[in-house]
């Protein structure tokens, strides 16, 4: 908190803004206090559970089915019946929560757009107070812009609106009760809650959220205890918050049941947050020298250990009613070269496809180019509004090796390059304030960048070799990092000083012997 942060109601105090007037009103405050007071300690001892696991996992515990839980894998119970607009979600797109993305992304034609917080955004205090402003208006059908001499403004008809907030590991270090930082989870949740629950009620819909990077079934309950709670307190139906659950780390791989079990009376099914879950691997196995995986490229939905994980998410969904989304292909429009355009949207066919014949509900584009191409391969392998009745997947049997065995596959020089290129330029974007951004034709956010940069680590910290036999040490990474970073500020001169932090980051993230759990704690502590 600065000099100029102001005593509110609640004692929340935070950082001065134009917007927070509208967006920390009195009643705004007191239900954020009340949430922190509920639910802060308790989000405290997850994380210290997720470290107490690491240390495990370091020791040399493998993820496996839980025992203790086998009777809820085994009982036959399915999640509380779906709304009528969330039946069909065949196509999805995601996006920051600015206020073009916001009017461009309701207007693209998809069946849902998720307003993200997480992976696309940068959780600078502009962007999270701005974004609650441009969701309220967007929830009064009021949004409007204009800029570059358009205006923006919505169609008639809109996708349905879904809403991340921040995972459980960051802070919204703007706003503190007693002294104590805000968890970006519940400040993100209860905003948006607290100011749009009773329009879209009033609207004949509910409140619906993904809710990311989770790492056990337990957070799980905390989320629930958290949704119930927040409908009680707000006088709200029970069942009008719905959450579709994230599986993006491979400890939640292995509790998929036991996540829709816990919350089945809020439950919106899962989806497959592939890059974050490839993050994840990197991440928990940081001391094994068996699970390394190849150049990131490598890693595709068409591996063994990536299908398996894809193919389990649509089995037990299915079998609990619950719609099992797919992900997000990373590829989006080409501008100015015909060949490389076509080429990503065939790249973008051919991961839709394998979705909705594997048995996928829906999947997620990151583009609003690609949403007619997603929509007409669901609609031609989809003819049902889901798939949930369908018997895919129905015999499958995934064992605990089937999700951990990584996927062949090289480490060259060129992955190594690209790593550090993208690390470079993403956390040079992320400090600038943008959480999503395009580098070579594919869309990059907080969870394809943290694979980057976790790789480069993993890579130096066992000792790998690239194909062409340069040894991936200390030494060379430095060396890679201080000629990618003169590259870049010789081709964008205005930015040498921003891309020089993010350099230094970078240096540290991939050189230290500690494995940094995620790029956008130290990041943050950076951020304007
Ligand atoms: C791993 C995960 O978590 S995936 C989910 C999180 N990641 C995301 O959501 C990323 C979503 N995608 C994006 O943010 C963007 O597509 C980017 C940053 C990758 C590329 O954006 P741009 O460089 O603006 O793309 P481009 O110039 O082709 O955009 C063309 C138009 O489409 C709009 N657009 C592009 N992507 C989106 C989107 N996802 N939602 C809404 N509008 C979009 C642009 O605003 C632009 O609008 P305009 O013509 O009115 O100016
Ligand atoms: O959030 C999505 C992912 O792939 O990560
Ligand atoms: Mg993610």
């Amino acid at each position: 908190m600065t000099q100029t942060a102001r005593q509110a109601t609640g004692h929340i105090r935070f950082q001065p803004h134009p917007q927070a007037e509208q967006v920390l009103t009195p009643q705004a405050l007191e239900f954020l206090s009340e949430l922190h007071r509920r639910f802060g300690a308790r989000r405290r001892e997850l994380l210290q559970a997720r470290e107490d696991r690491q240390q495990r996992l370091d020791a040399g515990e493998l993820p496996d089915f839980l025992p203790h839980t086998a009777g809820v894998r085994a009982g036959d119970w399915r999640i509380r019946p779906l709304p009528a607009d969330l039946q069909d979600r065949r196509v999805e797109i995601t996006g920051p929560v600015d206020r073009k993305m916001v009017i461009n992304a309701l207007n693209s034609g998809a069946r849902a757009f998720m307003a993200d917080f997480e992976d696309a955004s940068s959780p600078t205090w502009a962007n999270c107070l701005e974004g609650q402003v441009n969701l309220m208006d967007a929830n009064r059908g009021d949004i409007q812009l204009e800029q570059g001499g358009k205006t923006y403004r919505l169609n008639a008809t809109t996708a349905t609106l879904m809403v991340r907030p921040r995972g459980l590991h960051l802070d919204e270090k703007h706003a503190a009760l007693d002294g104590e930082p805000l968890s970006g989870s519940l400040f993100d949740f209860g905003l948006y809650t607290l100011h749009n629950a009773h329009e879209r009620a009033a609207q004949g819909t509910g409140l619906y959220f993904y809710l990311p990077k989770l790492e056990s079934h337990l957070e799980a309950r905390w989320w629930n205890d958290v949704f119930t709670f927040t409908e009680e307190h707000l006088g709200l139906d029970s069942g009008t918050i719905r959450a579709t659950v994230l599986i993006e780390t491979i400890t939640a791989a292995f509790e998929m049941d036991e996540i829709l079990y816990e919350l089945r009376g809020h439950s919106a099914g899962l989806n497959c947050g592939r890059w974050d879950y490839i993050f994840s691997f990197i991440k928990k196995f940081r001391s094994r020298s068996d699970k390394i995986l190849p150049d990131r490229a490598a890693v595709s939905m068409a591996t063994p250990m990536m299908q398996n994980y894809s193919r389990l998410a649509i089995q037990t969904c299915h079998r609990r009613g619950a719609p099992a989304i797919g992900g997000m292909s990373a590829f989006i429009p080409v501008k100015g070269d015909e060949a490389r355009n076509a080429a990503a949207f065939e790249q973008v066919r051919l991961d839709k496809e394998r979705e909705a014949v594997n048995g996928h509900d829906g999947t997620w584009v990151a583009h609003p180019g690609m949403v007619a191409l997603a929509t007409e391969v669901f609609d031609r392998l989809m003819p049902a509004p889901n798939q949930i009745d369908s018997d895919k997947q129905r015999d499958l049997h995934v064992t605990a090796a089937d999700l951990l065995t990584p996927p062949p596959g090289d480490i060259t020089d060129a992955g190594v390059n690209t790593n550090v290129d993208v690390s470079l330029q993403y956390i040079a974007a992320w400090l600038d304030g943008r959480g999503a951004v395009p580098i070579h034709g594919l869309m990059e956010d907080a969870a394809t960048a943290e694979i980057s940069r976790a790789q480069l680590w993993q890579w130096r910290r066992h000792g790998q070799q690239t194909t062409e036999g340069t040894p991936v040490t200390a030494e060379h990474l430095g060396d890679l990092i201080d000629a990618h970073t003169r590259r870049l500020s010789a081709e964008q001169p205005e930015r040498a000083g921003r891309l020089a932090e993010a350099a230094e980051l970078l240096r540290e993230l991939v050189l230290q012997e500690h494995f940094g759990d995620f790029l956008t704690l130290p990041g943050y502590r950076r951020l304007a």
